[in-house]
């Protein structure tokens, strides 16, 4: 889903070349300039074989699952059409609403998806790293996130600095909402005591890096991931949707997928 993006070209290549998957249907949206063309010309290169489409449904009934990295309406849909479909559907777009995930976890209690806003191993392991960090130290340590991404991203904070929200969050024992602050200007007073704080960076071509800032007196530990190269997310993803084959019914995280 979503063939001509960033990550949607990665997947496709990513895909073809292992020996483990085999791409069934590309999928963009209606009117995008890609549909009835060759892949591999659409994409430049020599011809592929297979037709981009935006028969979603046709596409589905060809599949096993389905790799989504577009936007949160598309992917919220597609939960709902993966799961009547008994297609496993795995989800790397960022950017959801709290409505938006309530609808996905009442797909996921028919269908088997696998959510996360960050599919690579080490942000994966940097999010256990985080809860244990933050409950290990009180709350005399100020949590900062602070994260940084190409100039084309749409969303902030990020799916993964939300993720690592999470996890601190949780290692302290509260619910992020309580705590997070995501918009400092101005007078702003005093950081509150337990505060959550984000920072997004947006610009060139920063594919994703993300610091956990505990500053205490004296000291501060930092918690940071830097990916550079985009088909780490890619490679993820795919071992997502093997691992998806033999799960039962539900909504799963990477956690799971990495057994962490
Ligand atoms: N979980 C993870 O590890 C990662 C998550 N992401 C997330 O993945 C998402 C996509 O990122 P990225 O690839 O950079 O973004 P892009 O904008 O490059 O790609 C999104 C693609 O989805 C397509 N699309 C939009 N609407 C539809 C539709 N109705 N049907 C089919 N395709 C559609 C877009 O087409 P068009 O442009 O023509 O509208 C575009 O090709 C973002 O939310 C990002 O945060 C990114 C990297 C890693
Ligand atoms: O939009 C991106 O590019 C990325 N999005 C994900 C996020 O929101 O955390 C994952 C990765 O950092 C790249």
């Amino acid at each position: 889903m979503g063939a001509s993006g960033r990550m949607g070209q990665m997947l496709v290549r990513l895909v073809d070349d292992s020996a483990e998957t085999t791409l069934a249907a590309v999928v963009e949206r209606a009117g995008h300039d890609w549909l009835g063309r060759d892949l591999g010309q659409a994409m430049g290169g020599a011809a592929h074989g297979l037709v981009v489409t935006d028969d979603v449904d046709g596409a589905l009934a060809q599949s096993d699952v389905v790799i989504d990295f577009t936007t949160p309406a598309v992917s919220v849909a597609l939960a709902h059409r993966a799961a009547a479909a008994g297609v496993a559907h795995v989800i790397g777009t960022t950017g959801f609403s709290d409505e938006d995930l309530a609808a996905i976890a009442q797909a996921g209690q028919t269908g088997r998806i696998v959510r996360a806003g960050n599919m690579s191993l080490g942000v994966n392991l940097l999010v256990k790293l985080t809860r244990q960090v933050a409950a290990a130290l009180g709350t005399e340590y100020d949590i900062e996130i602070v994260e940084a991404h190409h100039r084309h991203k749409v969303d902030a904070p990020s799916g993964t600095a939300l993720m690592l929200g999470e996890a601190a969050a949780a290692g302290r024992g509260v619910a992020l909402d309580a705590v997070a602050d995501r918009a400092r200007d101005g007078i702003t007073g005093a950081r509150a005591q337990g505060a959550i704080g984000f920072h997004a960076i947006r610009g060139g071509d920063y594919i994703g890096e993300h610091d956990v800032i505990f500053a205490g007196e004296g000291e501060r530990i930092v918690l940071r991931h830097v990916a550079s190269d985009r088909a780490l997310f890619a490679r993820g993803a795919v071992r997502a949707a093997i691992w998806a084959q033999s799960a039962a019914p539900g909504e799963y995280s990477m956690l799971d997928v990495l057994g962490l």
